[in-house]
């Protein structure tokens, strides 16, 4: 669903780049967090799914598309496929519960017909009905959240990001918000969640994919939010899938022989935890232990 490929980016004016030759994949139906520090290139790593800005090397696709070489025309067509969740919600104050999460539709212009019942149905969905008429303002926080995770999903997108989605939230409230992301991951939207909440990461064992200072640092399958300060070993087999698939290699690029070790200074990772999301794979043991095998590249 969201493939990312060797993707680096530097921001103008800026030296170290936001993002340094990160490779995951994001399966269909996967619920994701992307955790690290601040700074640590979580936010522009949904800012170039969501083609708000593209990479300055490496290739993004998002849902089957190649988002760099998408044409400006397309992009609408790309964002319908995404729905978005920040920290500071972005209602639009002057309209109601109702209107807020009508107007989603109409822009992409849905008759009046299926709005006047998706609307109320996906409000029901999140938990606010009765709440319709309301202004913004007249909602705590988790509701306002609610009303913006709404307008996000009415169009029944593939993909949710939520970019600190908690961020403005007590813990109690926060719990409900996820726990209303993974209704919604559960019924097919693969969700990926920008988070600072250990507990949240910790009481959810999803999927971890951990950045520090833009370098994709761990990538496991249930795992807890704990920053770890050093590499942890892709999971061999995670990587060795991504290189028997053709579709990471370029033309000039042929995958290596079975048996090949890591070690060679020839040799490149590649997709980084890629393919396993959906699979149980074990957190790196923590006590020392064999360097793990990866899937490589070799570089021309
Ligand atoms: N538009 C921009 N221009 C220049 N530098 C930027 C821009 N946006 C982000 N950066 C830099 O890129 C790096 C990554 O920022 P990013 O916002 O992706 O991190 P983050 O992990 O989302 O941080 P936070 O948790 O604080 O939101 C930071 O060093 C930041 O200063």
């Amino acid at each position: 669903m969201i493939i990312f490929d060797h993707v680096s980016k530097t921001y103008p004016r800026t030296t170290r780049p936001a993002l340094d030759d990160v490779s995951l994949e994001v399966e269909r139906g996967e619920f994701v967090f992307v955790v690290g520090q601040s700074g640590s290139g979580k936010s522009t790593l949904l800012r170039l799914v969501l083609r708000e800005d593209v990479p300055t090397s490496g290739r993004i696709l998002v849902a089957g598309r190649n988002v760099a070489r998408l044409p400006d025309r397309k992009v609408p067509r790309l964002r319908r496929e995404i729905g978005t969740v920040f920290q500071d919600f972005r209602l639009l104050p002057g309209k109601t519960v109702y209107a807020n999460v009508a107007f989603a539709l109409q822009v992409i212009g849905t008759s009046r017909s299926t709005i006047r019942q998706t609307v109320p149905e996906t409000l029901a969905m999140v938990g606010l009905e009765g709440k319709e008429k309301r202004l913004p303002h007249e909602l705590s926080g988790g509701e306002q959240q609610r009303v913006a995770i709404a307008r996000a999903v009415v169009n029944k997108p593939a993909i949710l990001l939520a970019d600190e989605p908690t961020g403005n939230l007590d813990p109690a409230t926060s719990a409900d918000i996820v726990a209303l992301l993974e209704r919604i991951n559960r019924r097919g939207t693969t969700v990926v969640m920008a988070t600072h909440d250990h507990e949240i990461v910790n009481s959810y064992r999803k999927r971890v994919v951990e950045l520090q200072t833009g370098v994709l640092q761990r990538d496991v399958a249930g795992g807890s939010y704990e920053v770890t300060g050093s590499v942890l070993p892709v999971p061999a087999r995670a990587a060795e899938q991504a290189v028997r698939r053709g579709d990471w290699l370029e033309p000039h690029e042929e995958p290596l022989p079975d048996g090949a070790e890591a070690g060679d200074e020839d040799l490149v990772p590649v997709a980084a935890g890629a393919s396993y999301g959906l699979e149980e794979v074990r957190e790196p043991d923590p006590a020392p232990a064999a360097p793990a095998r990866r899937g490589f590249l070799r570089r021309r």
